[in-house]
């Protein structure tokens, strides 16, 4: 296939199994989120594609070529960390043609092509500034020109928005596939932060103690998550089972017992009788919308969201929304 492979790697550390016979593939132009908690793998994976960590078994294929001993140099893939890493002592723009001046190309062409890399992640007319004088933002988008320089055949993202605060993510991460996508980059991102991922990549792979627990269309892990644990992991707040999940199940008009995982707006205040029906306790307030604590027999205390906060102790109607909630079939994986 052309683009990248990884079959069957296991790395080991002493007692730690990092990675455990991990597979996967990129194909050419795609971009794949690996995610996973703090230990999973992430960064052993992502050392072992670079030429970094040598894997006790398995192999890496680019192009259909196997280069799990051909060294980092010689990959033609480009790393990004987390904070950029920018040279302190070079203007933008230098720091931007350094990978092309190294390649040999002349001064004035590598110039040119980085004014242009600058233009591409909205950073026009800042080649002559100091990347100290950045904000964190501005840094990560001199750091994905200068990475993007070098015309690399896969890009290797390691957490690249997660020094950044929310908001700022949010608009990168929009940003940032639009840069990937427009110049056909084949990327391989890894982040613990399904929002990232969901953002970003076409695909992903969700890791688990190093090993792959699903793999596929970020909107097939969106709407199916393989099990409790990887719901949560996804975004789901609540996980339902038991006659709870039996309940909201017979609301849908679908049949089983497994668990149901429910995302913040799954459940909303209706307007009207509502599908369920509960007591409000207490509200909390958040940055969109309220959540009101409501207790619906049978099921227990759920969170609701709401546009306004009902007074404790009013009976409330309770709306499902199908397309917030996640129907599992089993509780958790076998790993
Ligand atoms: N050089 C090493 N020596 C010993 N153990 C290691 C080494 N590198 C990683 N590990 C262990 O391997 C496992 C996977 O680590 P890895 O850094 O790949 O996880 P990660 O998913 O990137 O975590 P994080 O998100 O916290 O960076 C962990 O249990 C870690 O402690």
């Amino acid at each position: 296939m052309s683009g990248l492979e990884v079959r069957d790697v296991s790395v080991a550390f002493d007692q730690t199994r990092a990675l455990d016979d991990v597979s996967l593939e990129v194909g050419t132009g795609r971009i794949l989120a690996v995610l996973g908690p703090s230990g999973c793998g992430k960064s052993t994976l992502l050392r072992v594609i670079a030429g970094l960590q040598q894997p006790d078994r398995g192999r890496v294929l680019f192009d259909g070529q196997d280069i799990t001993r051909v060294p980092t140099h010689r990959r033609g893939f480009a790393l990004m960390f987390q904070d950029g890493q920018l040279f302190d002592h070079l203007s933008v723009g230098a720091n931007v043609a350094y990978p092309q001046r190294r390649q040999g190309v002349s001064r004035r062409d590598a110039n040119a092509r980085a004014d242009e890399l600058l233009d591409v992640v909205g950073l026009a007319g800042f080649a002559r500034r100091s990347p100290r004088t950045l904000s964190g933002g501005q840094q990560q988008r001199v750091a994905l020109a200068r990475a993007l320089a070098a015309e690399p055949r896969l890009l290797l993202l390691d957490e690249p928005l997660s020094a950044l605060d929310r908001d700022l993510r949010e608009r990168l991460a929009v940003d940032l596939r639009q840069i990937l996508t427009a110049t056909g980059t084949t990327a391989l991102l890894v982040t613990h932060d399904h929002g990232e991922a969901f953002t970003l990549a076409d695909d992903a792979v969700l890791l688990r103690a190093g090993r792959v627990v699903q793999h596929g269309a970020v909107a097939d892990l969106w709407r199916d998550p393989v099990d409790e644990d990887a719901a949560r992991f996804l975004g789901y707040r609540t996980v339902l089972t038991g006659e709870p999940a039996i309940v909201v199940r017979r609301v849908l008009g679908v049949a089983g017992d497994g668990p149901v995982a429910l995302r913040r707006g799954a459940l909303r205040v209706s307007s009207g009788a509502g599908q369920l029906t509960g007591i409000a306790g207490r509200s909390a307030y958040g940055a969109d919308e309220v959540t009101v604590e409501v207790d619906v027999p049978g099921l227990g205390g759920l969170p609701v969201a709401a546009d306004v906060a009902p007074p404790p102790g009013a009976s409330v109607g309770i709306d499902v929304l199908p397309a917030q909630v996640a129907l599992l079939t089993v509780h958790r994986t076998a790993t």
